[in-house]
């Protein structure tokens, strides 16, 4: 079990913290912290603010990802899948949304519109070499095994 700190900022008393929705869920789902409605155009994209920041041990990192129901059913999705919070961030989370449906869909305050999701991060360091090992895929990739 890991301890994540995490901030609510000011003016966000109202708005929930993340929150599994059930007791195994992989995901804290993301309420989204807009003073007033944002309506997405079809096409259109917006930074949505959470409401809080965090301060998570150096190994995990946070991952914003979309939320199938939004996606599903209104083509609702975040653009940078998945976002990437590193654990020295300590500002506002955000969540860039994107509406790929053909109809505007409009974001309120305190609706859930992602989900973020902790992962291990092991520390690695980058060793440059002049040659690497053989193996059977060598270079071969990009469907190369074929596509069925
Ligand atoms: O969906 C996201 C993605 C990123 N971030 C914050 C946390 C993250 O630690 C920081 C930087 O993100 P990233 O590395 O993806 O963006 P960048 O374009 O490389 O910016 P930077 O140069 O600040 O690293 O922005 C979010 O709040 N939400
Ligand atoms: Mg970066």
């Amino acid at each position: 079990m890991f301890q994540v700190q995490i901030k609510r900022l000011p003016g966000n008393e109202d708005v929930p913290l993340p929150q599994k929705m059930s007791e195994l869920a992989s995901g804290f789902d993301l309420y989204a912290a807009v003073v007033e409605p944002v309506t997405l155009q079809p096409g259109e994209r917006s930074l949505i603010p959470a409401g809080f920041a965090l301060a998570m041990p150096g190994e995990l990192e946070a991952q914003i990802r979309p939320r199938s129901g939004l996606a599903f059913k209104h083509g609702i999705t975040t653009l940078n899948t998945p976002g990437t919070i590193d654990a020295d961030y300590r500002g506002e989370v955000k969540v860039l949304l994107i509406n790929h449906g053909r109809e505007p869909f409009t974001i309120q305050r305190n609706e859930r519109i992602a989900q973020m999701v902790f992962q291990l991060v092991p520390r690695i360091e980058l060793l440059e070499v002049s040659e690497l090992d053989d193996t059977e895929r060598g270079a071969g990739g990009f469907g190369h095994t074929g596509t069925k």
